[in-house]
């Protein structure tokens, strides 16, 4: 394959290459890679759908691009032919129907009420596209030479097993093509080992997604690149320099999690025992394995994560309100404050306040969910997420602008909300218009996408006009904005004693 041009819908700085320690085939720079840059863009998947949840309020052919990008309730139409996908536009409408579902439609249709899972779907849509000779030699070459540990899957996980057999049944029966149920069952073990989540440019799950060159890279706990995804468009970027010849890698499971968690997840969804550098160090110092104090009660501790994971699973029960969601996040966060050993950066800890801003959003109570999403922007992420090009810090940095906007602007919240931010005077504008300062200075070496970085801007041009217009200009007020994040130090101070 050539270095310069593998397919053409992929450019890239890397060679597929033969990679050490037994892990098989991986990807190498082919050049030294700066913070920030693209590692790897692929304009086209092989294949992707959408989750079945998000078929009805996301765009089957811009993936809720053109929704962000507008920032308007665009008013979707689902497809006539079946009703189950839904666009924006005639637009977004021709590209899918070009793309696979002119082929899918009347199968779909026939299905009616019922609808595919995603990975039928997409295993479907692979098949058809085969059929259709839609994917050129090389890309199918890559995709035949894809790991599918389907040994491993049907000695170790027979649910999974079945869940993929019943996929190859249905895709077989439904379409009608002409395959053994043995080789489709294969397509869909390929999907489970080397699909990645297909994201919105806030990087939340909208469905999987798979490219048979972006599946040759391998995983590191350590990881030196990040995946995203703006539209059907794969961005693979550099969280910090790369040398020529270095190995690509990035993290195929929360990297977060302590040691024995992350190497439990990789073994039981992805069935290898990681090799990567951060694994054979151990648990010695790192954040993700470190209490509070040296010594500490290890069952007490295990048994308090233990009940907060379990209030945390109990949150997705169908029945399970927003009111109910954080009370019982609140609580999870209680069993492990309670332990005095547990720190906000270790798991469950950082997912538990993640999914307390969502539900307080949900919820209307905005000052409590600006509250903690200032503690996770300036105490948790810094650790969690070490190098500042790291998206997942610059989206956060998005949601507290986002809710400084709205407490900026007054809207009344939930009476229940509690949280008494009035007393310490916050200068909203000037939070709001620093934070955008930072991120839009920092875009160069951003691992976020492009829709992402629009977004910014213009919210940073809105911003801007608002002081200009009353003939102010922030970037000369470095003394009252210092001002405005000791008042945020505060802010995070009093409510991490209240715990
Ligand atoms: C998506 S594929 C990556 C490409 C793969 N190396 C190949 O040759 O096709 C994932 C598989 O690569 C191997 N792999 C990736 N990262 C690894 C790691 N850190 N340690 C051990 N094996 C790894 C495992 O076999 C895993 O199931």
């Amino acid at each position: 394959m050539s270095a310069e041009a593998p397919l053409s819908s992929v450019h890239t700085k890397t060679t597929p290459g033969s990679a050490p320690n037994g892990l098989g085939n991986g990807l190498f720079a082919s050049e030294d890679i700066h913070t920030g840059e693209d590692v790897l863009k692929i304009s086209a998947p092989f294949v992707a759908v959408l989750d079945t949840p998000r078929l009805n309020d996301t765009c089957s052919g811009c993936f809720g691009k053109r929704q962000l990008n507008v920032g308007a309730d665009l008013h979707m139409r689902a497809c006539t032919g079946c009703q189950v996908v839904k666009y924006c536009d005639r637009a977004c409408q021709a590209k899918d129907w070009k793309f696979a579902h002119s082929h899918e439609c009347r199968i779909f249709k026939g299905l009616a009420p019922r609808v595919l899972p995603n990975n039928a779907r997409a295993i479907l849509r692979v098949l058809l596209r085969s059929i259709k000779k839609k994917y050129s030699n090389q890309e199918v070459d890559l995709f035949i030479q894809l790991e599918t540990h389907i040994r491993e899957i049907r000695e170790r996980n027979m649910a999974q097993w079945e869940r993929i057999s019943l996929s190859a049944k249905a895709v077989k029966m439904y379409s009608g093509i002409d395959m053994k149920e043995e080789v489709i069952s294969a397509f869909g073990a390929k999907l489970d080992l080397n699909a990645f989540n297909l994201t919105n440019p806030l990087y939340d799950r909208i469905g999987l997604y798979l490219h048979p060159y972006a599946a040759l890279i391998n995983h590191s706990c350590d990881y030196n690149s990040i995946v995203g995804f703006d539209g059907d468009e794969l961005f693979v970027k550099a969280v910090r320099p790369i040398k020529k010849n270095e190995q690509i890698f990035i993290s195929y499971i929360d990297a977060s999690d302590p040691h024995d968690i992350r190497r439990k997840k990789l073994s039981e969804r992805y069935y290898f025992d990681c090799q990567c550098s951060k694994c054979f160090e151990g648990t010695t110092d790192t954040p993700e394995d470190s209490f509070l104090t040296a010594t500490h009660d290890i069952t007490a501790l295990a048994v308090a994560e233990t009940k907060a994971q379990a209030f945390m699973e109990s949150i997705s029960a169908p029945n399970c309100e927003s009111t109910g969601a954080v009370r019982k996040l609140e609580s999870a966060m209680q069993v492990l404050d309670q332990t005095s050993a547990w720190p906000i950066t270790r798991q469950p800890y950082i997912s538990l306040r993640d999914e307390l801003i969502a539900s307080l959003l949900t919820n209307g109570q905005f000052k409590k969910a600006f509250v903690q999403a200032a503690v996770r922007y300036i105490r948790v992420d810094p650790i969690v997420y070490p190098y500042d090009s790291h998206p997942i810090r610059h989206v956060h940095a998005w949601a507290l602008v986002r809710l400084a906007i709205h407490l900026s602007q007054g809207i009344e919240t939930n009476p229940g909300d509690g949280f008494t931010l009035e007393r310490f005077e916050l200068k909203f504008s000037l939070i709001i218009w620093s934070l955008l300062n930072k991120l839009i200075n920092k875009e160069s070496e951003s691992c976020t996408v492009p829709s992402f970085k629009r977004m910014v801007q213009l919210a940073f041009y809105e911003v801007h006009k608002e002081f200009v217009s009353n003939g102010l200009d922030p970037s000369n007020m470095a003394d009252e904005i210092e001002r405005e994040w000791k008042k945020m130090e505060g802010v995070v101070s009093a409510t991490l004693e209240r715990k």
